[in-house]
């Protein structure tokens, strides 16, 4: 048999394989694998080695990189985020300080409804350069997978539009893309007085999106004032029927049931959470639905922060974490930052968060088959610190650790700087 040579061999590392087929639930959490001076192999854009430094110097390969000790994470996954969009919406941080809530924002045709209007008018062009500046800086803070929603057209055109510009931006850049279906994200001017027209409307869509297979998910938005209980399992239940995951903005401001409907339909994950009633909580942790938690959202908008340790300790749940990246609750690509609001306001432990933003994430995306853990045979997506240990990366917030990011074996980053074409 010919030996193998590696195209790339990193030596030296702290590795986080953050390893196992399953979600890790509540205290297997913090298992994450930890192997000291260990190297991982990549050959042709998958992990072929995974073993110690020692065991590795007999391996052949193109290129080796030391990582003097530093910590290798698999690359991060942000499982929630609203990237494509036009403009931003800090003309709305005075009203936010004094005190409006969201909800009353939206209502006064602000909040969603403003991007929505810049959305609308924006050309493709603009919204690729919007999204690819997003997922620049996203890469170079280690997000290699992303979740990206639409819910910024409430039209067929727009919607469409967000979606196709999520499958373009696949093709112009490294992050992948994994698309989810928010046409129900708020119920637009022209339908004001009419919700349920509005939802048939984007009910009538789904068959459409799923033939051009622009999308993998389908989300709304339940919330008191958006969508009610029993309209979002109407909109729900339809895109099950056409053969979408489901996900669910649940809770976020009142106790309205997301949780529990979640539950009911075997959604792929909740997200938000942050009112979410304990029997909620319960019903869909046992339906194993992923509760994917986002303390960038309820920080920003001043919030009680969802119940992590409840979640974690108590119902034994496998927590995702996400940016919710949008340009209104929570205008901020970096996982690193909402890593260490998840150490503060979660009070979740290093080890937690980082299995929270790889393995756990990779599942509330259905992709951890593929990327979310360091393991032989999945994608060489891996994230090298400027760190030696998990702490460190909450402890000493709000700046970029990444050193170097390999997105399916491909090195993007080097020495914080990006690769084109590498
Ligand atoms: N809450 C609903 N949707 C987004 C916010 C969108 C916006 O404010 O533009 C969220 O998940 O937080
Ligand atoms: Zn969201």
């Amino acid at each position: 048999m010919t030996e193998r040579v590696f195209d790339s061999l990193i030596v030296h590392a702290q590795v986080a394989t953050i390893a196992g087929s399953a979600p890790h639930c509540g205290s297997a959490m913090r298992e994450i694998g930890l192997l000291n001076d260990a190297a991982v192999g990549i050959i042709d854009g998958n992990i072929a080695f995974v073993g110690s430094s020692q065991d590795a110097a007999a391996l052949e390969t193109k290129e080796c990189l030391d990582a003097r000790g530093r910590l290798l994470t698999p690359g991060l996954v942000d499982p929630h985020t609203h990237l494509v969009h036009s403009g931003s919406r800090e003309n709305e941080l005075a009203q936010k300080l004094a005190g409006i809530p969201y909800l009353e924002i939206l209502q006064q045709g602000g909040g969603i409804l403003s991007t929505v209007h810049a959305t609308r008018r924006a050309s493709r062009e603009e919204l690729i350069e919007q999204a690819l500046r997003s997922l620049r800086t996203m890469l170079l803070w280690g997000t290699t997978t992303v979740e990206a929603k639409s819910g910024y057209g409430l039209d067929v055109p727009t919607e469409l539009l967000q979606l196709r510009v999520a499958q373009e931006l696949r093709k112009l850049q490294p992050v992948e893309i994994i698309s989810t279906f928010l046409g129900p994200h708020a119920i637009p001017p022209e339908y004001q007085d009419r919700p349920d027209a509005f939802l048939e409307q984007m009910i009538q869509l789904l068959p459409a999106i799923q033939t051009e297979q622009l999308a993998d998910f389908a989300d709304i938005f339940c919330e008191h004032g958006v969508f009610s209980v029993v309209q979002s399992e109407r909109f729900l239940e339809a895109a099950q029927k056409a053969g979408f995951g489901l996900k669910i903005h649940a809770d976020e401001v009142e106790p309205l049931g997301g949780a529990e409907l979640a539950a009911k339909l075997g959604a792929v994950s909740a997200d938000h959470l942050l009112a979410a009633s304990e029997n909620g909580l319960r019903s869909l942790v046992s339906a194993g639905v992923i509760p994917v938690l986002l303390p960038g959202t309820s920080w920003n908008l001043r919030a009680k922060p969802a119940r992590a340790r409840f979640l974690i300790d108590t119902l034994q749940a496998p927590v995702a974490l996400a940016t919710d990246y949008n340009p209104g609750s929570c205008p901020t690509e970096s996982l690193q930052f909402i890593m260490a609001l998840a150490a503060n306001e979660l009070r979740m432990t290093p080890e937690e968060i980082l299995t929270a933003v790889t393995i756990n994430s990779a599942h509330a995306i259905r992709q951890a088959h593929r990327v979310g853990s360091i393991e032989v045979g999945k994608q060489a997506d891996l994230c090298l610190f400027n760190a030696d240990n998990p702490a460190y990366l909450v402890y000493h917030f709000g700046i970029n650790h990444i050193a170097d990011v390999w997105k399916k074996g491909q090195h993007v980053v080097v020495n914080g700087l990006y690769i084109d074409n590498p």
